[in-house]
């Protein structure tokens, strides 16, 4: 890859290839709604510590699998392994949706410190530390405001903060931006990498633009149209950012229907 912007005091934690331990493995999924399937055989591993993306066209089933590792949903066939977890045999997972669903009610800092309640182990669970987030990574002067009197970008930022307030074990990021103005995205980008690299997060990233992914993930997975994974990419492995997003459209494009933001030219 060339320069790719780090942002300064972060280190490049995961941008080269090196064996990390498996965080998950997901073997031979299988899942169908009524007698259509959407997922027939997907085989995904996750590192820990690793950022993965997972794109694909609309409707080849990126939030089915999303909503599946977040425990929403379960496989019709297949198995998921995971590592570490507790007595519930799964890790502790924080999830992010396309809208921040912030509780109306409560301010910013009573939102983020209202999470921890679902934690598993409450009582662990450290107030303090949570809304120390907010000041961390910019949003000390949002604490005392209530969702009304944010911005999208603002809120969804908020959110990201309440799923890693909770120390997650890995967290699951659907669309998060989309529903937002592009011009505030790139932004967003660059302070959701600053998050997950100084807490040296296990992520999963659905997205259906290729130049998000290739910005914040460690490694890119194509899930094509038939329900399996059609391709995929380790973004330090690439010559350049350009030719990799040429390689992820080509692949793309082999799929029916393709619909990639951020076509090439
Ligand atoms: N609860 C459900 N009941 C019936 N069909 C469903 C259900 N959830 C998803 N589907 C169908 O499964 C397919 C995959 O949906 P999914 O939302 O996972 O795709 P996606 O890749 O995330 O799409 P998009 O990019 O448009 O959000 C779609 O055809 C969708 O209509």
């Amino acid at each position: 890859m060339g320069t790719r912007p780090i942002p300064p005091n972060i280190p490049d934690r995961a941008r080269t290839p090196v064996q990390r331990d498996t965080a998950l493995r997901l073997v031979g999924g299988y899942k169908r709604f009524h007698d259509t399937p959407v997922l027939t055989g997907v085989d995904l591993t996750v590192h820990e510590h690793e950022f993965v993306a997972v794109t694909g066209r609309s409707g080849s089933g990126k939030s089915t699998l999303l909503r599946i590792l977040a425990g929403l949903d379960t496989l019709d066939a297949g198995t998921i392994h995971w590592t570490g977890g507790g007595s519930s045999g799964r890790p502790h997972t924080g999830v992010v949706f396309q809208q921040p669903r912030l509780m109306p009610w409560l301010t910013v800092g009573e939102n983020i410190a209202y999470g921890g309640r679902f934690r598993a182990h409450r009582d662990h669970f450290d107030a303090a530390h949570a809304t120390g987030l907010l000041s961390r990574f910019g949003l000390h002067d949002l604490a005392e405001r209530t969702p009304d009197q944010l911005s999208g970008g603002q809120a969804q930022r908020v959110a990201i903060i309440r799923a890693v307030a909770i120390g997650p074990e890995l967290l699951l990021l659907d669309e998060p931006f989309s529903a937002l103005d592009p011009s505030i995205r790139a932004d967003l980008r660059g302070w959701l990498r600053e998050v997950t690299a100084e807490l040296d997060m296990t992520v999963v990233l659905i997205t259906h633009d290729i130049d998000e992914a290739i910005e914040l993930a460690d490694r890119i997975v194509l899930l094509g149209d038939t329900g399996t994974i059609r391709d995929e990419w380790v973004v330090a492995s690439a010559p350049t950012r350009d030719c990799l997003r040429r390689e992820i459209f080509g692949s793309y494009s082999g799929a029916v229907g393709a619909d990639p933001v951020g076509e090439p030219a």
